[in-house]
């Protein structure tokens, strides 16, 4: 058994300064995934260095893909050469976007490999994606329970003509996953490769991140709304030669709720205006709730009220599909609004780290706060500055849990995080950065 750690956070009431962030995790494993694929060398620069992208560079490294490191943000990424054939034992931690995009392009590219990762990974659904790549022709078994990792993948007989369907109402890392992994299949079977999404596609802004990259990698989709995806039989990665990841948009949420709380002015560089991640408009949101919002091209300036000094921010009821990782960073501000603040269509909180809908649930609680909860929707009530109580947050081993339950900082008592470690998923030197700009 590990030990528990526990970071006391003393009540804070001031927010103010400059911060840059570190590079977008989305973004930094598609990249290191398209890099390896494509021909030729990518320079790839403002790379996330964290616990999800350390996961991706060791399973290239075991697939045999050279990646010579430059800087501890910076590598360069040798591409185009068959990935080894294995058999490779890989290991992919908790990360969705190493576990789904790798399972899709070792299951078409033709080799033997086993992949795992921590255990709450294994009870992570996959089972939408294995049936669209086994309707391909790939060849996937369950280790364990029929629908989750651990996953074996033996030689595929790869099929062509017939459209691909994947279901979009779990997790939208499924169909990028098959898009990604789709010029192996075009380039194996010398024919088009068709996408449909049957029913509904949750987090869609992920799968414009996806487009983006593919484009900047030389490989145009085309598509008919977010029912259809067409890569053509000619679909082949080329490098871009250099490439820089812009910061990561989930992560500067906290640090836009840290300007809307605590009066900022709070300046943000690696996201702004020009950012191609979803969680971008999370900026939005607290404009409605009542922040000033200053954009940039690749910055922003966020401003508030001081909720220390009985500053209150304005409720919500909004539907937080299209950002459900920066809807945890609202769900917390919810302590801080005038009224009950409700997130909607938030179902997928259900299978990410954690139960977020639970965690969220069960932790404000603990501070005092009035909270209820659904299927797909959470609940949280205001909490009077005599209403808080001295609480240690448990976070489930979920980045965002402990990153977002730094901002109950704010309120009149300490709160204590318990495995505040648990950040480098994503953020590794979180903490410091965020006590840095509170007083
Ligand atoms: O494609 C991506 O980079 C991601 C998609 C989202 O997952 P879902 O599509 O499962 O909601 C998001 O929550 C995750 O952190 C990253
Ligand atoms: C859901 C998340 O991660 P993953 O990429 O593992 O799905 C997240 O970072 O909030």
């Amino acid at each position: 058994m590990s030990k528990t750690t526990m970071l006391p956070l003393a009540p804070v009431a001031q927010a103010a300064g400059q911060m840059n962030l570190p590079g977008s995790k989305s973004i930094s494993n598609r990249v290191l995934l398209l890099a390896a694929l494509a021909q030729g060398e990518t320079r790839i620069s403002g790379l996330l260095d964290s616990d999800d992208t350390r996961v991706m560079l060791q399973a290239l490294d075991q697939l045999g893909v050279r990646v010579d490191r430059i800087a501890q943000d910076e590598v360069v990424v040798h591409g185009g050469s068959a990935l080894r054939p294995g058999p490779e034992d890989i290991h992919l931690g908790n990360a969705g976007t190493a576990f789904r995009p790798l399972t899709a392009a070792l299951a078409l590219s033709g080799g033997e490999y086993r992949l795992s990762g921590v255990p709450r990974m294994h009870e992570r659904p996959i089972g939408d994606l294995v049936d669209a790549l086994r309707s391909m022709g790939a060849d996937i078994l369950y280790e364990g329970n029929e629908g989750y990792p651990p996953l074996r993948i033996g030689m595929p007989d790869l099929k062509s003509g017939m459209p691909v369907r994947v279901k979009g109402s779990v997790s939208s890392q499924f169909l990028t996953a098959l898009l990604m992994a789709a010029p192996l299949h075009t380039a194996a079977t010398g024919q088009p490769l068709t996408v449909e999404v049957e029913g509904e596609l949750i987090s869609k802004p992920y799968i414009n991140i996806t487009l983006n990259l593919m484009d900047r990698f030389g490989v145009k989709v085309t598509r008919e709304g977010w029912q259809r995806f067409v890569i053509g039989a000619d679909a082949a990665y080329r490098s871009p030669g250099d490439l820089r990841v812009e910061g990561d948009a989930s992560t500067a949420s906290y640090f836009m709720a840290l300007g809307a709380i605590g009066g900022g002015p709070v300046v943000i560089h690696g996201v702004g205006g020009e950012s191609i991640q979803g969680d971008i408009t999370f900026a939005d949101v607290l404009e409605r709730m009542g922040a000033k919002v200053r954009r940039e091209a690749h910055a922003l300036e966020v401003s508030g009220v001081r909720v220390a000094q009985g500053g209150t921010l304005r409720a919500f009821d909004e539907d937080f599909n299209l950002i459900p990782d920066a809807a945890m960073t609202a769900a917390v501000l919810g302590l801080f609004a005038d009224g009950p603040c409700t997130l909607r269509n938030i179902g997928s909180w259900r299978v990410k780290e954690t139960d977020r809908i639970h965690a969220m649930h069960t932790e404000l609680e603990k501070l005092g706060a009035t909270v209820a909860s659904g299927d797909d929707w959470l609940t949280v009530h205001p909490l009077s500055r005599d209403g808080w109580k001295e609480a240690e947050i448990a976070t489930y081993d979920d980045h965002r849990m402990a990153m977002c339950f730094s901002l109950a900082s704010f309120g009149p008592k300490t709160v204590t995080i318990l495995d505040p470690e648990c950040v480098g998923k994503t953020f590794p030197g979180y903490f410091p950065v965020f006590q840095g700009m509170v007083s």
